[in-house]
């Protein structure tokens, strides 16, 4: 039974903040990670563009397409009725122009079944998140380190340590606010700027190595769960080793197979002695 009983919505998050009850999201990609989340007790699932990475074996997140975090988005909406389902707006999804960014956010609601979408920047993204929160649908927005921008930024790197970038990062903040964003995900930046952020908004902060002064958490699934056997972000704490356990399993089913211990008749399905017999004089008689 799912722990979660009533869906968020964007009154309810902002209503967790003020009773300093914390967010808990994360990460899924498909129907089990999904029903994991669910069944965990998650308030938000976000079907983030980390699919990339974690799932489909890209090194960044840029590769990822609205097709993809579709596809993905559906098999998540599947596997969680009662969770508050965000999906990742992917690289080049919102840079074109405002009516395509419009057309995209409403792809992943209509589409994909999302109830809400998450886009990177600040003040640069502002006129994509007005529009978007003009046609009915819920924005987070996401502040510090925006994977999108790898690129320029020469790697997955802490932001906002210094008072240029920390003072932009608490302006774009206010702005996305402004705009109408029901959430901000912070990513890797500086704990006591999170704690100044959060303390100036009404909306909630969400953090990923961003400390414990945000508002709500979130983790990557595959992360935390030590599925994967790729680095990992120093912020991400693994709650299991599944990778070696999933490993582990592999290497007993191979060595069963080998050794003639898999299967047993437990796994295995039996046939009538009648049915047998005359199966084998008719093959006989047949001589084939
Ligand atoms: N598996 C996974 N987990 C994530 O949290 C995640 C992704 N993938 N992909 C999309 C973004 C990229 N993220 C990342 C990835 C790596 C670091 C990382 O290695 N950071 C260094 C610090 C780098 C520095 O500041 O010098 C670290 O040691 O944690 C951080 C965020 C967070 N997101
Ligand atoms: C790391 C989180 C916030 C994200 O954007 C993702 O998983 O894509
Ligand atoms: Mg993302």
């Amino acid at each position: 039974m799912a722990v979660t009983t009533t869906k968020a919505t964007t009154v309810k998050l902002r209503e967790m903040k003020q009773e300093g009850k914390k967010i808990v999201m994360l990460t899924a990609y498909d129907f089990p990670t999904a029903r994991v989340a669910e069944e965990g007790g998650a308030d938000m699932i976000l079907v983030g563009d980390s699919l990339g990475m974690v799932v489909l074996g890209y090194e960044t997140t840029l590769p990822v397409t609205m097709e993809d975090i579709i596809h993905h988005t559906k098999a998540v909406t599947r596997g969680s009725k009662s969770t508050m389902i965000v999906a990742d707006l992917p690289f080049l999804s919102y840079h074109i122009s405002t009516p395509e960014t419009v057309r995209n956010a409403g792809r992943l609601i209509q589409e994909g079944g999302a109830d809400a979408v998450k886009i990177e920047g600040g003040r640069e993204v502002i006129e994509g998140v007005e529009a978007i929160v003009r046609a009915g649908i819920p924005v987070v927005g996401h502040l510090g380190l925006q994977p999108q921008m790898v690129n320029q930024l020469g790697g997955f790197k802490v932001q906002g340590k210094d008072y240029e970038s920390a003072l932009r990062i608490f302006e774009d903040a206010l702005m996305l606010q402004a705009a109408g964003c029901c959430a901000i995900v912070l990513e890797c930046i500086p704990t006591p700027l999170t704690k100044l952020i959060s303390e100036h908004l009404d909306i909630p902060t969400i953090g990923i190595g961003a400390g414990d002064t945000a508002d709500g958490q979130v983790l990557v699934i595959h992360d935390m769960l030590g599925i994967t056997d790729r680095y990992m972000p120093r912020f991400a704490k693994k709650y299991s080793e599944l990778f070696q356990e999933m490993t582990t399993a592999v290497n007993n089913y191979a060595t069963e197979v080998r050794d003639s211990l898999f299967p047993t008749a437990q796994h295995s399905f039996k046939m009538n002695e009648d049915v047998l017999e005359r199966l084998k004089s008719e093959i006989n008689q047949r001589s084939y």
